[in-house]
């Protein structure tokens, strides 16, 4: 590929021959296809750093190839301004998974490797500043306080009971690649199936990958992990990655794993492209969770690319949830991954007892039934806490003018903005979509009318009731307002864990992956919000969230409780859950699917363009999808494709920019990676002409 930037005239310094030189294929962080050409006066190893001129700016690159000639006329091909040298280069399983990467979400090589980086790696400011002092790199290898290893109070680990052995043992028979579905139903102990398979690895000196989808929430999990795999690996083997860190922090974690210091990587979805020269067997947790999709940049899924990394490094992946994917489950129905069952709980209790309340012909409070709240008062006089699940924050979804039917619209978006509670005067309504504010009006914009009042509710209008009917309770409210400040999420379940909450209020936040210990009532409410959404994947969601929200009842407690307050107790969804039949849930999932021809037996990838009017964001799609009809002979395998019609999406308008998107379909992935490659080639310019922002996803999570 020919660096069309790189056309500044020669300089007039002597040019180096072709014989005393050599030439880099570099990979640079910009929206560009292809590599480009530098010539450096001594040999430079593919996967080193180089700083590169580009245009008129320094930018950072890696050095992908070495080749014999320059792709274009060597006069033209500039210098390398630096070789970095602070770092080994980078192994050649960290350039094959990016290379892979690259192909397969079709980005550019530049912009799949640079963007993993710690912030200080790929800033060139970071090595030419006046105060670079040899870069990030030096700098913290010269401070390199010798991190005081906390005194790690080693736990007793539980003996493990049958179903956990059996698990166990099939995972360290492993040798080579082999991808594991682990479905065990909530606190089945699938924790422990890790750790032990984790001590194994470490103990024959390889690196394990942990990944999580959302760190800040789970510290216990941390805990657990230091105190079991330390022993195995020395007390200071654990880094964490994620993305609330400081560039500081990941810089230091993502050196010690690379460096190999650290043989045990807890992360999110980032962390799966930290180089590990030992990595022997990567787990992910709870892979059925959205968290583990990339929904900015590279749009990437972090559970995939394990499996890739896993297959590439010829190791073990161990895939673990209550709910599995229906992707990951047809693998494993297939015989592609072994599937390994934990179908009871691990201590001796059961699976809560789930009932659905049929608020049809119920005289609701505030949005709870009578059965609800006597259960509440129940657990209470119990002295057992309860869980309050409403995946809704804020005080109530829009504010409404009792006279004229005014409501609180955003007026960037095609949303209304939510009504949020912050002290008397201080209140707000805010856009969830591009975060809007204003104040709430003291009377109806329109009409004048004084009669404004909350419609529906929110999280902190559950918590306001709840604190009237229950005013001796100890309440709590978890959500994404309530832990906005660093360190705040962590106090307030660690408030939960000591007992001094009653009651707890949340979102999504509170259903993953706690072991509450006296928690024995969880109830749900405006489950049926997600029922018809459009989305194909709607009705999986909703089944793995609730399935995981009921899961946190009872876990130490016997005779715990789910009560879910449903308009339809008949959809299969909440039937199934009735029954905790995941296996039966997956299979009408899948057959459903089969006969529409859906994800897993299609594969898809979805064009989205944004522009400040629909009709040029339709405009765009519309002559995307019209290119292979206009060059047929161009398009190898197009008969094995399907280009849907240009729509807007479902929230048309967010920040002022219109969206719309065009789905395509193939049975067959192979046809659809050849098209997608050809296709997305000619974007560019078509879109140049538009005036639009487009994005190409692969493997799309939500249509
Ligand atoms: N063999 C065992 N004996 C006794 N207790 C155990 C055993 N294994 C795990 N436990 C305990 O059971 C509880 C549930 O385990 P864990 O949190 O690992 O479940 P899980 O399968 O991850 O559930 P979820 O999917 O709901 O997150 C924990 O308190 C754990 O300490
Ligand atoms: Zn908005």
């Amino acid at each position: 590929m020919i660096d069309t930037l790189n056309s500044d005239p020669p300089s007039s310094e002597p040019q180096a021959s072709s014989d005393d030189c050599f030439w880099l294929r570099v990979a640079i962080d910009v929206p560009l296809a292809g590599l480009f050409d530098y010539r450096c006066a001594h040999a430079v190893a593919p996967g080193c750093r180089v700083i590169v001129p580009f245009g008129r700016r320094k930018l950072m690159g890696i050095v992908v190839e070495t080749p014999d000639t320059p792709s274009f006329e060597a006069k033209q091909v500039r210098e390398v301004d630096e070789v970095l040298d602070d770092l080994p280069p980078f192994p050649s399983d960290w350039m094959r998974m990016a290379a892979f990467a690259a192909q397969y979400y079709q980005r550019p090589l530049g912009e799949v490797m640079l963007p993993t980086l710690p912030a200080g790696l790929r800033k060139v400011t970071a090595y030419q500043g006046k105060r670079s002092a040899g870069g990030p790199v030096r700098r913290l290898d010269k401070r390199a306080s010798k991190s005081s290893p906390k005194p790690i109070q080693a736990k007793e680990a539980p003996a493990l009971n049958e179903e956990q052995i059996q698990a166990v043992q099939a995972i360290d028979a492993i040798t080579g690649y082999k991808a594991v579905l682990l479905h065990g139903v909530t606190g089945s102990g699938k924790t422990e199936v890790y750790l032990r398979a984790a001590q194994t690895v470490l103990a024959r000196g390889r690196q394990v990958l942990f990944m999580v989808p959302e760190i800040n929430l789970t510290p216990q999990l941390e805990q657990s992990l230091r105190s079991s795999l330390a022993v195995a690996a020395g007390p200071d083997s654990l880094a964490v990655l994620h993305s609330g860190l400081s560039d500081g922090e990941r810089l230091r974690a993502w050196l010690r794993v690379q460096r190999g210091e650290a043989r045990i990587l807890l992360g999110t979805r980032l962390s799966i492209f930290t180089p590990m020269p030992d990595l022997g067997l990567i787990i992910v947790d709870e892979e059925h969770d959205t968290s583990y999709k990339q929904q900015e940049g590279l749009r990437y899924s972090a559970r995939d690319l394990a499996v890739w990394r896993a297959h590439d490094r010829d190791i073990p992946v161990v895939l673990g949830s209550a709910t599995p994917s229906l992707e990951s489950w047809a693998h494993a129905q297939r015989g592609n991954y072994l599937k390994l069952s934990l179908e009871h709980r691990a201590r001796d209790v059961e699976l809560p007892v789930v009932q659905l309340v049929d608020t049809r012909r119920l005289a609701m409070q505030q949005g709870f039934s009578p059965q609800l709240i006597e259960a509440i008062q129940g657990r209470l006089e119990h002295g057992e806490q309860s869980l309050v699940f409403l995946n809704r924050r804020g005080y109530a979804p829009v504010l409404n003018c009792g006279s004229c039917g005014w409501v609180s619209q955003c007026p960037r978006c095609t949303a209304y903005t939510v009504l949020h509670r912050a002290g008397a005067r201080r209140n707000y309504l805010q856009c969830h979509h591009c975060g809007y504010q204003a104040r709430v009006p003291a009377s109806c914009p329109d009409c004048g009318d004084q009669d404004l009042h909350p419609m529906g509710r929110g999280t902190q209008r559950v918590e306001e009731y709840l604190a009237e009917l229950f005013p001796e309770a100890r309440i709590a409210r978890i959500d994404a307002d309530s832990t906005r400040l660093k360190g705040s999420a962590e106090a307030l379940f660690a408030k939960v864990h000591a007992g001094e909450i009653d009651i707890l209020v949340g979102t999504q936040m509170v259903a993953k992956g706690h072991d509450f210990a006296n928690l024995g009532l969880v109830g749900v409410l405006n489950a049926d919000g997600m029922l018809f959404a459009q989305d194909f994947r709607a009705p999986e969601r909703l089944f793995a969230q609730l399935m995981q929200v009921a899961g946190r009842a009872g876990r130490h407690v016997r005779g715990g409780k789910v009560i879910i307050q449903t308009d339809y107790p008949e959809q299969p969804v909440y039937q199934a859950l009735v029954k905790h039949d995941y296996v039966g849930f997956a299979r009408y999932g899948l057959e459903e699917r089969e006969a529409i021809g859906l994800p897993p037996y299609a594969f898809q990838a979805l064009l989205t363009a944004e522009a400040r009017e629909l009709a040029t964001a339709i405009e765009f799609l519309t002559q995307a999808r019209a290119l292979p009809e206009q060059s047929p002979d161009a398009y190898y395998m197009a008969s094995a494709i399907t280009l849907y019609d240009p729509v807007p999406l479902r929230v048309l308008r967010v920040a002022n920019i219109e969206r719309a998107q065009l789905l395509i379909e193939s049975a067959q992935r192979p046809a659809l990676q050849a098209f997608l490659a050809q296709w997305s080639v000619s974007l560019p310019e078509l879109a140049g002409g538009h005036r639009v922002r487009w994005q190409l996803e692969v493997d799309p999570l939500e249509i």
